[in-house]
């Protein structure tokens, strides 16, 4: 059977050939004159990371053609009973829980071992499309999605109060959310974004990144409260959203992945797991296997950005090499401030990347 088609955003079929940054200062321009202007002109903005400004949006940060995306995802979504929802912080492991829980919930169609594996030709966000940047990314790119085969998979990266009331409370949608050390976050989102930029841009200095980011200012941030809305949210409603990290999913992917598919009501039988099936799963969405695939490696997703820089290093740890002593210390601060009594902690496993005298945390 194919992999599920889904409907492509006019940006990418039209943008071929085009550099990203290129083709989202275009729609910047001309959407934002026609549609989106009244609703952005009164919001704060600050210095984007790769596109002049990000705008206060609903509390969280984001650029213009992102706003419009997802007040048309909120104004028009219809949330099914079976409905499944990865949400995550950008740059927290959410290309590598779109592929787990792929086949994970599609195993009965594909079988993870088969040499012809959808995940082995295509990329997991052209399989988990996201609202915002492929379903609802233009004002006229309404789809149809009630004929998707069940259950429907999508990606998101709004923040909890954002979602609309369709897939939070008038359905049983389920809600799986990853998010990742904000020191290993930072990291990625600032290599990607640098590869990502135009060549002809100048790179955004690492400091000048990190300023804004200990502000809170970063793509779907502050990157606390994206993370505390859906952690809440996942005490009060353990069954509604699954809360992982990044590391946990390292530590042990297969303990992870079981606890996926429990939650999600598709547990692995005994029988499927004496045969090796969750194995299977993990080896197909491992790093080493991804990053290799062809797709991996010319593919482009989302607004024509290349698949590789989807694939970096997928380690804990690599902060080490960027941070000096007193971002290690400021971003410390921040977290202890933002995450103090709720219970939310991330363990940065310096132990097993660097002396922590050489970073200079107590
Ligand atoms: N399969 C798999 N296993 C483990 N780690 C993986 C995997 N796929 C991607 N990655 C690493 O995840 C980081 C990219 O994050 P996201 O997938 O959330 O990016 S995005 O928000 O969808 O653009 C990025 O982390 P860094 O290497 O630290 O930059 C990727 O390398």
């Amino acid at each position: 059977m194919a992999p599920t088609q889904f409907p492509k955003s006019k940006t990418s079929d039209d943008g071929i050939g085009k550099e990203a940054n290129e083709i989202e200062l275009e729609i910047e321009e001309e959407q934002l004159s026609q549609e989106c202007k009244k609703l952005i002109l009164n919001l704060p903005r600050e210095k984007g990371w790769r596109t002049p400004y990000l705008y206060l949006y609903q509390g969280f940060w984001c650029q213009p053609t992102e706003i419009l995306a997802i007040s048309t995802f909120q104004k028009h979504f219809q949330a099914k009973d079976t409905d499944v929802l990865i949400a995550t912080v950008p740059k927290s492991g959410t290309t590598w829980l779109k592929a787990l829980t792929f086949a994970t919930l599609k195993r009965n169609y594909y079988s993870p071992a088969s040499g012809n594996h959808p995940l082995l030709e295509s990329n997991p966000h052209n399989l988990v499309p996201f609202f915002e940047y492929t379903l609802y990314s233009t004002k006229e790119n309404v789809p149809d999605l009630s004929d998707l085969s069940e259950p429907r998979i999508f990606g998101t990266h709004v923040p909890f109060a954002s979602l609309p009331n369709s897939i939070v409370k008038d359905t049983k949608t389920k809600i799986v959310y990853i998010c990742r050390n904000p020191f290993d976050t930072f990291v990625s989102s600032w290599f990607f974004t640098n590869k990502i930029k135009p060549a002809s841009s100048p790179e955004l200095p690492i400091e000048e990144a990190f300023d804004l980011y200990c502000k809170g200012v970063v793509g779907y941030g502050p990157f606390w409260d994206h993370m505390l809305g859906y952690w809440k949210e996942s005490i009060e409603r353990p069954n509604k959203v699954l809360f992982l990290k990044y590391e946990d999913l390292k530590e042990d992917v297969n303990l992870q992945l079981k606890r996926v598919a429990m939650f999600l009501d598709c547990p692995f039988t005994l029988e499927e797991e004496n045969c090796g099936v969750v194995e299977s799963i993990v080896k197909l969405c491992s790093f080493e296997n991804m990053k290799e695939l062809e797709v991996n490696k010319k593919g482009t997703f989302g607004r024509n950005f290349e698949n590789k820089f989807l694939f970096r290093k997928g380690e804990i740890g690599d902060w080490v090499n960027y941070f000096t002593p007193s971002m290690v210390e400021k971003l410390t601060k921040v977290m202890e401030e933002k995450f103090c009594g709720s219970g939310l902690s991330f363990r940065l496993h310096l132990d097993s990347v660097v002396s922590k005298a050489e970073t200079g945390i107590k």
